[in-house]
């Protein structure tokens, strides 16, 4: 099939051109880039990217096709994908089909085009800005304005736009030992499937749930979960949480799930420049000094003193885990309650499974055997 002339229009004018991957027509969104090498069918899948156009730095995306294996939700999530180079036949057996043919299916706007490199390079000085892909428009200046247009990153509530609409339950694989009630704002399959192996039976709520409907499942422990948008707009997770915190009941939270525990804590989110998305990051846990290569994919990041511990409406807390590359905050911990969180992507999908003992930690709070 011949692909159509694509344009990649940044808001701050910068143009790259390419060929049309995926669907045909006009998406925008927020503009990042992933330097994984691997996982792109978690990439795309994973509900956090919703409302962005992913860049690829690997230059060979698609090589294995797409396989009814890896997705971590029902669809491809984010809003524009960007590559350098499509894989022109898919090598796996287990390939369903090509990712060209999966993103078209999807209805997922996209461009192959040589200038990955040079975006990056652009988005790292000058930070994530929207953008828009088009394969239809052939005016830069028309495209430029539309994107102007656009809605921001900062302000954007999407958690309620893919969360689950209903509650439903992930059994534990062989004994239950724990009730776990899990925030879904956005969540990856793989987080309640490593529960689940832990013998937690995972009920999954939708994001707006209030603390009376999570405490009703009347759960060992309370999760909350990575998601797109502005942690700042996401305000009632804020407010439940806090009820969950009240009751006591122990808490473990990853990405969007930490930055809301930053917030029911009393402190700040902020914008990072261009934020972490990729599976190599390293993390340090400051109680033990031991490094993670760890998966991210985060756009804002908890302001907290990092010089010790501080006071909280629920007692003293610290930051228990800091990035190596830009020294953010990339975990929190309550020393007077059963409660922690990460910033990173401890279920590995796709990524390195350094940090998956974290699930372990949460069962061992919900076992009175450790406190935050
Ligand atoms: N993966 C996540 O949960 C991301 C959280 C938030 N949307 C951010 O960009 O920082």
């Amino acid at each position: 099939m011949t692909q159509p002339p694509a344009m990649l229009m940044l808001e701050d004018g910068r143009v790259f051109h390419g060929v049309g991957f995926g669907a045909e027509g006009e998406t925008f969104g927020e503009m990042v880039f992933n330097t994984g090498m691997t996982g792109y069918q978690e990439t795309l899948t994973d509900p956090s990217y919703a409302g962005q156009i992913v860049a690829m730095t690997a230059p060979h995306i698609g090589n294995t096709g797409v396989n009814d294996e890896d997705p971590e939700s029902a669809r491809v999530q984010v809003a524009g994908y960007v590559v350098r180079e499509p894989a022109r036949v898919a090598s796996s057996w287990r390939s369903r089909r090509s990712l060209d043919a999966e993103l078209r299916a999807q209805g997922i706007v996209g461009i192959a085009m040589p200038g990955t490199r040079a975006l990056t390079r652009h988005l790292r000085d000058r930070g994530a800005m929207r953008g828009a892909i088009s394969t239809v428009e052939t005016d830069p200046q028309a495209l430029l304005e539309r994107v102007r247009q656009s809605p921001s990153m900062e302000g954007a509530d999407l958690a309620r736009k893919v969360t689950t609409p209903e509650p439903y339950i992930v059994p534990a694989i062989g004994d239950k030992r724990f009730t776990v009630a899990a925030v879904d704002l956005g969540i990856k399959s793989m987080t309640p499937h490593r529960m689940a192996e832990r013998g937690c039976e995972v009920h999954v709520l939708p994001a707006t749930s209030t603390a009376a409907e999570i405490l009703a499942t009347n759960p060992d422990g309370v999760f909350f979960s990575n998601g797109p948008g502005d942690p700042a707009a996401t305000e009632y997770a804020v407010t439940a949480l806090r009820g969950v915190l009240d009751a006591g009941r122990p808490f473990f939270g990853i990405c969007l799930g930490n930055q809301i525990f930053g917030r029911a804590l009393g402190l700040g989110t902020y914008k990072l420049r261009f934020g972490h998305r990729g599976v190599n990051q390293p993390v340090q846990d400051r109680a033990t000094g031991r490094v993670e290569i760890s998966a991210h994919n985060h756009g804002f990041a908890v302001d907290a003193p990092t010089d010790g511990p501080f006071e909280t409406p629920y007692g003293r807390a610290e930051v228990s885990h800091v990035n190596l590359n830009d020294g953010c905050v990339e975990g929190l911990r309550l020393l007077d309650g059963p409660a922690f969180s990460v910033q990173y992507h401890p279920e590995a999908a796709a990524g390195p499974h350094d940090s998956t003992a974290l699930f372990d930690r949460f069962c061992e709070l919900m076992d009175g055997k450790v406190r935050g």
